[in-house]
């Protein structure tokens, strides 16, 4: 038995009002036996790694986790994203491993319709090379209902906060997202945080940039515990990355994938907002993702004695991508 987690009063405040949510929830699907979401809470199916699979690429890729995404308490408004499925194709088309749909309504104005059309949307590239993109459930996940509902509502993944759970809680939510067939993006700020998700087995780790207490973002929290994260766990910096040089520096740190929401909505918004250049913002949100998965070392570049005898780790990379 461990001791309830310290957690963060930004953090409190959300979860206070997740617990209503969920006794909401919990008394809509109760009154109805056939209901779809008590079927996915009685019913065990395989883990199908969609999420997984697509973040575990070859040493050296960096895979982008595009987040849609209004608003944020440390932001205020983001953008409007008058219709999530569109945002949802411009980010598969800009080469997004995986699409993070934030489905808290009273923080970051999102819902689970936007996720269902999203995955809807995603659904209509299969078959067509990559295909479509996993979706994760970004929400304050503090109950297995709440992840039935995402399992319900076709998403592949659902994000575990260590700070909002503790180590108890998050072990049993875990296992609970791997018996309904889902991944789950386990995230930590810190080294204690760090330790209690690999004890529990977490197989995906997110480091978030962002001080739930001070709003901060650095990404030094990345850097300093990537380190810390054995060679075979999946590794997602989130939060605050803005420009290629970071991305390709978290990608040479270890990290396998980003989360990236506001530098995606901004540019995709700044355009579309005005009518007459919908196409620029279209671009610019496709040209970001393609350039954040350009593969340039910063540890060896083109003109590095490493890369002219093709020897080291990224020496053959180019800047190939970058075209849009
Ligand atoms: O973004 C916030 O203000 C926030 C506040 C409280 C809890 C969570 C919060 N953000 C959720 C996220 O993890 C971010 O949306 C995600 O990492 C993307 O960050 P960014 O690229 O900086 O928009």
């Amino acid at each position: 038995m461990c001791a309830a987690p310290q957690v963060p009063d930004v953090l409190a405040k959300i979860l206070d009002r997740k617990k209503d949510e969920v006794e909401a929830l919990k008394s809509q699907v109760s009154a109805d036996s056939a209901h779809p979401i008590a079927k996915a809470l009685e019913t065990e199916v395989a883990r199908k790694k969609a999420f997984y699979n697509s973040l575990n690429l070859p040493k050296g890729s960096l895979t982008v986790i595009a987040e849609i995404k209004r608003k944020s308490p440390s932001r205020g408004v983001i953008g409007t994203i008058k219709d999530p499925a569109v945002l949802s194709r411009v980010y598969n088309e800009g080469g997004a491993g995986a699409i993070s749909v934030l489905t808290d309504f009273e923080g970051f104005g999102g819902t689970m319709e936007d996720l269902i059309k999203v995955v809807k949307t995603q659904q209509r590239f299969k078959g067509n090379y990559p295909g479509p993109c996993p979706v994760l459930r970004k929400d304050f996940i503090i109950d297995e209902i709440q992840i039935a509902e995402a399992a319900v509502g076709g998403a592949s993944a659902v994000l575990l906060i260590v700070a909002a759970l503790g180590k108890d809680r998050t072990k049993q939510l875990l296992d609970a997202t791997h018996a309904m067939g889902l991944d789950a993006l386990v995230e930590v700020h810190d080294e204690d945080e760090l330790q209690i998700a690999l004890d529990v087995g977490a197989d995906i780790v997110g480091v978030n940039n962002r001080d739930l207490r001070t709003f901060n973002v650095s990404l030094d929290t990345s850097f300093r515990l990537a380190p810390l994260i054995p060679e075979d766990v999946i590794k997602i910096a989130e939060s605050g990355i803005t420009d290629c040089l970071d991305a390709w520096k978290l990608r040479d740190a270890g990290f396998n994938a980003i989360l990236v929401g506001e530098t995606l909505v901004t540019a995709y918004e700044g355009s579309a907002m005005d009518s007459t250049s919908y196409s620029i913002g279209y671009n610019q949100a496709k040209g970001i993702i393609k350039a954040f998965k350009a593969k340039g070392s910063v540890e060896f570049g083109n003109s590095s004695m490493a890369a002219f005898f093709g020897k080291g780790e990224g020496a053959k990379e180019t800047l190939g991508e970058l075209s849009i």
